[in-house]
């Protein structure tokens, strides 16, 4: 059974190796100021000392988050890019909804998640922006129980080319958290993706990270949260795969 200073330990040398392999040259990890990006930051800051970057990227998000993902970056020390980008999240959908409003298209009752979303897939366009010209890679930031129930955007969050934490739990990021040295008031925050206002992802899944964990880890759970993990995690399944094609003529 390894320590978990061990096992990061392990993850940073990963990240390095994969690094070497791609032949590219470092890591860029977008800052939320949540915990799994702070650890990803310490992370690739480890990894890549001169060769790291965070870009904290606020769309219509509340001070708090930036303040925290600010304190985050002064922890680890690692460079980093603070772009506002909500302008031009407005801009674009405004452009794609009102049009569809003109033509009597637009569903209201998809409003939140579909501005949501293209939150998500903005911040991973301004990821890419960022590896493409350092020709790094990006990296994600989603824990095992998140990759388990799909409680990520498709090609947003879920947009990256390396997902260190992937294979550990929600308490395990905790616990790698207060290794590391992420700061104590972004390890006590409840989590949140931060994609409307008072959005917690224990309130939207309809179960806790503890379940999930005790799930992950072989525990028995109450039936109804196992029901609540498993239909999340068949309805997702399509974001944990390649895109189908028919078969071959
Ligand atoms: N069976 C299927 N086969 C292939 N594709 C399928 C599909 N069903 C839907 N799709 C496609 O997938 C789309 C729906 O997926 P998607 O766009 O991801 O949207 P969706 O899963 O509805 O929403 C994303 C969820 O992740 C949460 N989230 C997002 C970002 C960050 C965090 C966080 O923790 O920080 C959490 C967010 O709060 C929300 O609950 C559909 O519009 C459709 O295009
Ligand atoms: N304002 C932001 N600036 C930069 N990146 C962001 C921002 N908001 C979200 N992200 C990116 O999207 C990822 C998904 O968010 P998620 O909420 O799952 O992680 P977190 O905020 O780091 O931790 P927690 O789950 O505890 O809130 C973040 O880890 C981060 O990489
Ligand atoms: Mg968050």
């Amino acid at each position: 059974m390894l320590s978990t200073e061990q096992k990061i330990d392990k993850v940073v040398s990963w990240l390095q190796d994969k690094v070497k392999e791609s032949g590219t040259n470092g890591l860029v990890v977008g800052i939320s100021g949540g915990i799994d990006s702070a650890v990803v930051a310490f992370l690739i800051k480890k990894a890549f000392p001169n060769n790291s970057m965070g870009v904290i990227i606020p769309i219509k998000s509340s001070p708090k988050d930036r303040e925290d993902a600010l304190k985050v970056v002064k922890a680890c020390g690692i460079d980093y890019l603070d772009l506002e980008i909500t302008d031009v999240h407005t801009s674009l959908f405004d452009k794609v909804t009102d049009q569809m409003k003109e033509k009597n298209l637009y569903k209201e009752e998809n409003e939140r998640i579909t501005d949501a979303n293209l939150r998500a897939r903005l911040r991973m366009s301004t990821l890419y922006t960022v590896a493409n010209n350092l020709n790094y890679l990006v990296v994600g930031t989603d824990n095992k129980a998140e990759v388990y129930t799909g409680y990520f955007t498709k090609y947003g969050d879920g947009g990256v080319d390396l997902i260190p934490i992937a294979n550990i739990t929600k308490r395990e990021v905790y616990k790698w958290a207060r290794v590391l040295g992420v700061p104590k008031d972004v390890i006590d925050r409840p989590p949140s993706a931060g994609l409307w206002e008072g959005q917690t992802d224990e309130n939207e899944m309809g179960t806790t990270y503890d379940m999930i964990d005790d799930l992950l880890e072989g525990k028995d759970i109450p039936k109804k949260d196992r029901e609540i993990i498993e239909r999340l995690h068949k309805r997702s399944e399509h974001k944990r795969n390649m895109p189908p094609k028919p078969p071959e003529f």
